[in-house]
């Protein structure tokens, strides 16, 4: 992974966080309490275009803020060149990310770059991006997780939330539970590296992680009050990331192994699908309670084992091998990586792999 960029020099958090049903035709409120009127540029993608890119586009059409919409089709530095050069040449005044995290990712980027206000409005409650001051785009080979300006507003439908396939609520669970190994792992790099360390952004990171912990059977599918319960971690997940001014607080270990899945693997799962497996082996090497992470994410419905992940087991112990080298700048219970019989005996013991 390519390294992160500069820590800013102050905490950046949205203005505006409006969660409900049907708070997507709130956007013209949002805007206008914001100043942003004429000049919206929206990303959005091709399946979330239809179910929301399209409203917001309409809803600002209405009001005569003259919008323009584009499509990105995967979060990569080619789609944020693209979009920044639309942006620019529509003359565009702020832009709206609308869709899952890839097109926020990439109106995130393409907004810092042109240095213009940013809004987020995810479709999916998947992962904490939504709201944080970060973006992960794919570059040449690697994934950057690149300091950004954080959206000035969050718009969170969860309506549209609920009506988004199941898969992706439990994906948005398994990258809030992974805050427990994250701020583990941060913890071990303060005490062994004296790595400056953030007591209330670790605090509010394992809080999030509690809080589903404590009651998983409260999120199931259809209900808008599991949607509102997980948007609302992963808004207190990105604020965490946004207080530490890196994303320590919710990426460790577990993050590193996902990223490696995503290199080693042709068509690796969901972020926060790979991001709850890896917390169940990773919180195994921290000597912690794996087995509780286990059953929390099977009652949630999320996967745990690389077969219902979708990946072959020779993959998931590649990932294994290699997950250190992902960001050797933060350190982590990997430290200078598993031996090829450790990494199996983790795989095998907690029945990743069979
Ligand atoms: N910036 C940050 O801090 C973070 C960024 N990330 C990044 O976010 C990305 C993962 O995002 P994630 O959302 O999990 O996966 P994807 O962006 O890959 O989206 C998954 C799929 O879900 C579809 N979708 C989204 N909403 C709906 C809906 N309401 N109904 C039907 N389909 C829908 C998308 O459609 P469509 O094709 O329209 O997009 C897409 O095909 C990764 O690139 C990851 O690195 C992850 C964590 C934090
Ligand atoms: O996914 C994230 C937090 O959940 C962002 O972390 P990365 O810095 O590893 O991309
Ligand atoms: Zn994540």
């Amino acid at each position: 992974m390519i390294p992160t960029q500069g820590k800013k020099k102050w905490m950046q958090l949205p203005r505006d966080v409006v969660v409900g049903p049907d708070v997507i035709y709130d956007i013209k409120d949002v805007c206008d309490d914001l100043k942003l009127r004429e000049g919206a540029f929206i990303v959005t993608g091709n399946n979330t275009k239809k179910i929301a890119g399209d409203v917001v586009f309409d809803l600002l059409d209405e009001c005569g803020y003259e919008p323009a919409i584009t499509v990105s089709k995967e979060a990569s530095m080619a789609e944020v060149k693209k979009a920044a050069a639309q942006a620019q040449e529509a003359n565009s005044k702020y832009l709206i990310g609308v869709g899952s995290g890839k097109s926020i990712d990439v109106a995130k980027l393409a907004a810092t770059q042109l240095d213009l206000p940013f809004i987020s409005v995810p479709t999916a409650a998947s992962h904490d991006g939504i709201v944080s001051s970060r973006a992960s785009i794919h570059d040449k080979g690697k994934k950057a997780s690149i300091e950004v300006n954080a959206p000035m507003a969050v718009i969170a439908d969860t309506h549209i939330i609920s009506s988004a396939p199941y898969r992706l609520l439990a994906a948005g669970c398994g990258d809030i539970i992974s805050n427990y190994t994250a701020v583990l792992d941060w913890e071990l790099a303060h005490r062994l590296r004296n790595e400056p360390f953030s007591e209330y952004a670790a605090a509010l990171s394992r809080m999030t992680a509690q809080i589903l912990m404590d009651s998983p059977e409260a999120i199931k599918p259809d209900l808008e009050s599991s949607v509102r319960i997980v948007v609302k971690a992963l808004v207190s997940s990105g604020v965490a990331m946004s207080i530490a001014g890196s994303s320590r607080p919710a990426s460790g270990s577990e993050h590193m192994f996902s990223h490696a899945l995503d290199m080693v693997v042709p068509n690796s799962a969901l972020h926060g699908e790979q991001c709850g497996v890896g917390t169940i082996m990773m919180m195994y090497l921290h000597g912690g309670d794996w087995k509780k992470i286990k059953e929390c994410l099977e009652i949630i419905g999320a996967p745990t084992t690389a077969k219902e992940l979708g990946i072959e087991d020779r993959y998931i112990l590649e990932a294994l091998l290699v997950a250190h080298e992902i960001r050797p700048e933060r350190y982590t219970i990997l430290g200078a990586g598993l031996t090829s019989e450790a990494a199996e005996k983790v795989a095998r013991l907690t029945k990743v792999i069979s």
